[in-house]
């Protein structure tokens, strides 16, 4: 099931330019395609987690907002500015997942430097460094800090020049618990005043509990786009397993209830929210038998969402 809720008709009439604008995106590395028609419009002060498996283009769609990739068709607005302007001005910046650091310089002179070679940061050293929630290492050297801390000094450095929009690709890679916690409290903190965050993420609980919308991409598309709300929903519904010889898809798919149906062999899965209706049906008008219902959680959802059953690119 594709989850087709468009949040911009659930919200309030766009009235101002959107933060980002991409529009048909299609961007081909030789023979792959990375990015195949993506169109997503984020509102200023939306937080909006990228969520899908490897290779599904998000990192590629990352560097197409922040001008390091020109995409071959369509195109992509930054606060209404191409990308590569956008970020030159200030508008945008981005916290990536590793490299930037010097590791002998203390984590108050990495963002003292920064806000040199800035010229004029609006946002002030100490303000960066407490907003990241680094006051208390600030004398630490870079080497000697944790991955936490160092992805922190990261998000220090990328507030220098106080973006509308932040931009993180798969930021707590690595991380363990507390330093990913961490992280997202301050991100979180930040984010509150209003600032437009993208984040690309493998972690589903990071989708769930910091993004306002989640949007699924899978081979380049987007596959699903919702609030955390509608995430969870989807996650709600249940699956009816049962042996059924000679299942016809299209078949199962019609039957009421039905939001996703699977033929695997002699097996196939419902997949919805009435599944009582649906174990009705299969137990009435079919021969179905050996009925189990199951419910779904976040990652079968995400499984199902981005599950790849065609030939691998
Ligand atoms: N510079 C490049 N040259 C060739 N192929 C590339 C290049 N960059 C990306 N790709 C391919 O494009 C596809 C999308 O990659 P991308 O890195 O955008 O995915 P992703 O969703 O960020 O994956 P991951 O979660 O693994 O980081 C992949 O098949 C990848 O191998």
């Amino acid at each position: 099931m594709t989850l087709t809720t468009a949040p911009e008709a659930a919200a309030a009439p766009d009235t101002g330019t959107a933060a980002v604008d991409l529009d048909g995106v299609v961007k081909r590395f030789g023979a792959v395609t990375a990015v195949d028609g993506i169109s997503l419009r984020i509102r200023p002060g939306e937080v909006v987690a990228l969520l899908g498996p490897n290779g599904a283009g998000k990192t590629t769609t990352v560097d197409m907002l922040l001008g390091l990739a020109r995409p071959d068709r369509g195109t992509v607005a930054v606060y209404g500015r191409p990308p590569a302007e956008a970020v030159g001005l200030g508008l945008v910046s981005a916290v990536m997942q590793s490299g930037g650091l010097l590791k002998d310089y203390t984590v108050a002179e990495t963002v003292r430097l920064t806000a040199v070679l800035f010229g004029k940061p609006r946002t002030a050293a100490g303000e960066a460094l407490r907003r990241a929630g680094l006051t208390d290492v600030a004398k630490r050297l870079v080497g000697k800090c944790s991955g936490g801390q160092q992805q922190r000094l990261r998000f220090a450095m990328a507030l220098l020049p106080d973006p509308e929009l932040l931009i993180l690709d798969e930021p707590t890679t690595g991380m363990d618990v507390a330093g990913r916690h961490e992280f997202w409290t301050a991100i979180r903190d930040d984010a509150a005043r209003g600032r437009t965050v993208i984040f690309a993420t493998h972690y589903l609980e990071e989708a769930d509990a910091y993004a306002d919308r989640v949007v699924f991409v899978r081979r380049g598309r987007i596959v699903a786009d919702g609030t955390a709300a509608e995430v969870k929903a989807l996650a709600a519904g249940r699956t009816v397993r049962a042996t059924l010889p000679g299942a016809r898809q299209e078949e199962l798919a019609a039957i009421g209830g039905v939001d996703r149906a699977e033929v695997r062999g002699d097996t196939v899965h419902l997949h919805g929210n009435d599944t009582d209706r649906i174990a009705r049906h299969l137990l009435t008008h079919t021969t179905a038998r050996d009925l189990e219902i199951t419910s779904r959680n976040l990652e079968d959802a995400f499984l199902a969402l981005t599950a790849d059953e065609e030939t691998p690119r």
